[in-house]
């Protein structure tokens, strides 16, 4: 089965769509954050962004688990920010990209608005800068975040079924 993969920067919504969208679909959600080495996250804390060196093993981390949940289907988060990051994830086997994005005031009011996160607001003009949106030769679809969640994972879903033979 299909696993979705969320994608975007920091505060584009991927864990309140992805865990959304998992949970009508019944199947398993993954958050990205939760396979990044705790290096990662203190880097990260601490104001500075994340480079390649630093993704690869968290890449390969959620490669491994779409390869363990290509039999049941779910859905992970995961910034995926770069095609060859992407590239990396498909190595686990059949997925869909959900790309969630929108203009930077509001991906830093959002980041602004939570509390308790590790990822400072600073850091959003560095993901932007990596960014490369879903092209498309990728499978999956860009969502734009002005979209309530709701309707952002009923058009997921529209879209996905309509690939299903
Ligand atoms: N489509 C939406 N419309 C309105 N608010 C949203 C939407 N999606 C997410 N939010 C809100 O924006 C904030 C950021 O969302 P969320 O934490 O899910 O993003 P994220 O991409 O998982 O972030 P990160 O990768 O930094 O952990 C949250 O407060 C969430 O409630
Ligand atoms: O590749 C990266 O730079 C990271 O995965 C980030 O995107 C954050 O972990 C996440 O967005 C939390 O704010």
């Amino acid at each position: 089965m299909t696993v979705i993969v969320v994608m975007g920067v920091a505060g584009s919504g991927k864990t309140t769509v992805g865990s959304a969208l998992a949970e009508r679909l019944g199947v398993e959600y993954a958050e990205a954050d939760a396979f990044h080495p705790p290096a990662n996250i203190e880097k990260m804390s601490s104001g500075h962004p994340l480079d390649d060196e630093d993704r690869w093993p968290w890449l390969h981390a959620i490669a491994a688990w779409i390869s363990e949940h290509q039999a049941t289907g779910g859905v992970v988060s995961s910034s995926a920010l770069k095609r060859r990051y992407r590239d990396v994830l498909r190595t686990g086997g059949d997925v869909w990209f959900l790309h969630l994005d929108g203009p930077r005031d509001v991906l830093a009011e959002r980041m602004q608005g939570r509390t308790g996160h590790f990822m400072p607001v600073s850091l959003l003009d560095s993901q932007l800068a990596d960014l490369e949106p879903l092209e498309t030769d990728e499978r999956g679809l860009i969502a734009d975040i002005l979209e309530p969640p709701s309707a952002i994972v009923d058009r997921a879903l529209t879209e996905l079924a309509k690939e299903q033979p």
